[in-house]
């Protein structure tokens, strides 16, 4: 570390997942050695945060699976450091006044409680679990203002969109234009994708990611997801929200300013970077994984989305001008259908299908307390389980 730096001390909330392991990584490697893993939380993947505490030596440790907290005390006796366990332990850890920077990392509307316990104490949060603002974007905003905190996006469309936006005025910005790759089915006919199994979805052409987010990508429900987390992140009317196939992931997203300028984000599809980024903002450290070559041979395409093939995208669009409680419901009732696709009970295209259902099926309430957001939650959660295509 450089004279004048200071020291960083980063929570990481699902540090055994994609991100939170991308996440160590970039910690690992700062040569400078301003940043400092303060405190990691893991669910089941028992192993890999044990490796983790020898290695970073972090100062808490939480385990929110009650089974895997119970077997794991024995192995962490001897490292200094704190065993936690529950939400309570995620509370202490992000609360705590010498946590500086929280990267939110859990999967699901598992992540919110974390998110929001960060923002509660003022924190700058570091935001990849894009189902807080899914769920509660107006409240999480309000209580961003309300506290003092930052939300710095991790998510790589809203990380360009983000740096994007330092070229101008809020009040110049005519639209944010998120890029998808389209998913391992692109180009595929409604008829073709009535068969397709997990494995096949789980096949990311660019990405490699958390098995949630990439049914997500295939369905193109993650667009869904982004285009609401945009609209909240970033304050902007549905109207200026759009969506543009880009296969290469190397082009990250773009915003259109009033006089046409277009300004793009581009490196290759590496999370490194934007998590670097959110945990260092608003300096910038040294490129944490490969450089995009723009000298060398490099095709960039670009083709509007089939939403026909793909109906996610639509309700995403939709719960996006909705608002209030519908963000609730088409998350909770994606992730229970998502979880049963994956477990072989429904097919591909009963996804939309079901979320569909959950969504109409929910009593609508434009200005829902957090409290009527987790009970939506929870009902369309069980409508999914119970729903038969
Ligand atoms: N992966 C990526 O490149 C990107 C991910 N994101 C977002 O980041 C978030 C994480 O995604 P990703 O890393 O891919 O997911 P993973 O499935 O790889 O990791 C999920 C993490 O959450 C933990 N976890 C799971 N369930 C619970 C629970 N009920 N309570 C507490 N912790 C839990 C897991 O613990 P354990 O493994 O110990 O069970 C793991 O640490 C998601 O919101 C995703 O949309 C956004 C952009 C890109
Ligand atoms: C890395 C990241 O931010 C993911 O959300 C990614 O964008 C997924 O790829 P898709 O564009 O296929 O949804
Ligand atoms: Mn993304």
């Amino acid at each position: 570390m450089k004279p004048g730096d200071s020291l960083t001390r980063v929570v990481i909330l699902g540090s055994t997942g994609s991100i939170g392991r991308n996440g160590l990584d970039v910690i690992a490697h700062d040569a400078g050695r301003r940043l400092r893993a303060w405190g990691l939380s893991g669910h089941r993947s028992r192993e890999t945060l044990l490796e983790q505490c020898r290695a970073h030596r972090p100062r808490y440790v939480t385990v929110t699976d009650p089974d895997t907290a119970r077997s794991i005390r024995g192995d962490l006796k001897g490292l200094d450091l704190e065993v936690l366990d529950g939400p309570e332990g995620i509370i202490r850890m992000v609360q705590d006044p010498a946590t500086d920077r929280v990267l939110s990392a859990i999967v699901g509307a598992a992540g919110l409680e974390g998110t929001w316990a960060a923002l509660e104490a003022g924190k700058t949060v570091a935001l990849a679990n894009k189902e807080s603002l899914v769920v509660a974007g107006p409240l999480v905003m309000e209580l961003v203002e309300r506290r003092g905190g930052r939300l710095l996006p991790v998510d790589s469309e809203h990380s360009a969109i983000f740096q994007a936006l330092r070229c101008g005025e809020p009040k110049e910005v005519r639209r944010v234009i998120l890029t998808s790759s389209g998913g391992p089915f692109r180009g595929k006919t409604r008829r073709e994708l009535l068969g397709v199994t997990p494995e096949e979805a789980l096949r990311h052409p660019t990405w490699k990611m958390g098995p949630k987010i990439t049914i997500d990508s295939a369905t193109l429900m993650n667009k869904a997801l982004e285009v609401i987390e945009a609209r909240w992140l970033f304050g902007l009317e549905p109207e200026q929200v759009e969506v543009v196939i880009h296969p290469e992931s190397v082009v990250h997203s773009m915003v259109e300013f009033a006089d046409g300028s277009v300004i793009a984000q581009l490196s290759p599809p590496d999370m490194r970077l934007p998590i670097q980024y959110a945990l260092t903002y608003p300096d910038r450290l040294p490129c944490p994984g490969p450089r995009v070559d723009l000298t060398r041979p490099l095709s960039l395409h670009f083709e509007p989305p089939d939403r026909d093939t793909f109906p996610c995208l639509d309700l995403g669009f939709e719960v996006m001008s909705r608002g209030g409680t519908a963000g609730a419901a088409l998350n909770a009732a994606n992730e229970a259908a998502v979880a049963r696709f994956l477990g072989g009970e429904i097919g591909f295209l009963d996804i939309p299908r079901a979320c569909r259902a959950a969504i109409d099926d929910h009593t609508f309430d434009p200005r829902p307390s957090l409290d009527q957001l987790w009970k939506v939650d929870a009902r369309a959660r069980l409508e999914v389980q119970r729903w038969q295509p």
